[in-house]
């Protein structure tokens, strides 16, 4: 089956070389992947296209070394020459996660082809609105958020205004209820964030610094992936 079909979003890292304290960042992926996480997606906005290529394919290797090609699936945030590239190489990248000012989705479903996975950002304005009306039919999950302001994307939640407008639990919920596709909540999300974020019924959670910046990325990623399990409703079937 191809892992479009089987997308799990329930644990998700987001990780550049930016992010890792100037550790590998194939090692905190390893780290992730063995604690459990089941998506990964290269965020960098500094690396060159031959590092992004070059990160991607490190990471391909490490899910494919855990035996977990089929399962954890590998994305790349905005550039998809980059995933063009890498696979021309050989390398196997599941998809893209695109924003409401990057590449359109269509596009994206066209180069990437069926197989592949295209996530979208929920647009920040009118953010209900968007959920209910939008053209799901290319795109496999939202992100939204943010839960709180973060350092890690300081414009997250900015609306046409230029303020941030972070999101409630209530929120959150509402979305989980509305949404046609699966979500997954992220921005500024920590450990003790987990069992109310996993109670509102969304499909998942993503991370950057959570993981990344941690003094023992195993033992953090391992820590948010058991306390999502313990506190996860059944999803709502989509
Ligand atoms: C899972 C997930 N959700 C949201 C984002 C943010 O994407 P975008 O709005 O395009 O911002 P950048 O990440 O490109 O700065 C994401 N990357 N991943
Ligand atoms: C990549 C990204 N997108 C966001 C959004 O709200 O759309 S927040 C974010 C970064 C999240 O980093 P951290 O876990 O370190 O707060
Ligand atoms: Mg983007």
């Amino acid at each position: 089956m191809s892992i479009r079909k089987n997308i799990n979003i329930s644990a998700y890292l987001v990780v550049g070389p930016e992010n890792t304290k100037n550790r590998p960042v194939g090692t905190i992926i390893k780290d992730a992947i063995e604690a459990g996480f089941t998506c990964i997606q290269i965020r960098s906005k500094v690396a060159s296209a031959l590092e992004l290529i070059q990160l991607t394919r490190e990471a391909s290797e490490v899910i494919a070394q855990a035996g977990k090609s089929d399962e954890v699936a590998l994305l790349v945030n905005d550039r998809l020459d980059v995933i063009l590239a890498a696979r021309k190489q050989g390398i196997k990248v599941d998809g893209i996660h695109v924003g409401q000012s990057d590449i359109p989705v269509d596009v994206c479903r066209e180069y990437l082809g069926d197989d592949s996975i295209v996530g979208v950002s929920a647009r920040t304005h009118e953010l209900f609105e968007y959920i209910k009306t939008v053209d799901v039919s290319q795109i496999d999950y939202f992100g939204a958020g943010p839960l709180r302001e973060t350092k890690t994307k300081p414009d997250c939640g900015m609306d046409l205004d230029g303020k941030i407008v972070i999101r409630s639990l209530d929120e959150i919920s509402e979305l989980a209820k509305l949404s046609p596709i699966p979500v997954v909540i992220g921005g500024g999300v920590k450990l003790a964030d987990i069992p109310p974020l996993a109670q509102t019924g969304v499909d998942g959670f993503f991370v950057v610094s959570a993981v990344t910046e941690a003094d023992d990325p195993k033992l953090e990623a391992t820590n948010l992936v058991i306390a999502w399990n313990l506190n996860k409703l059944n999803p709502i079937s989509k």
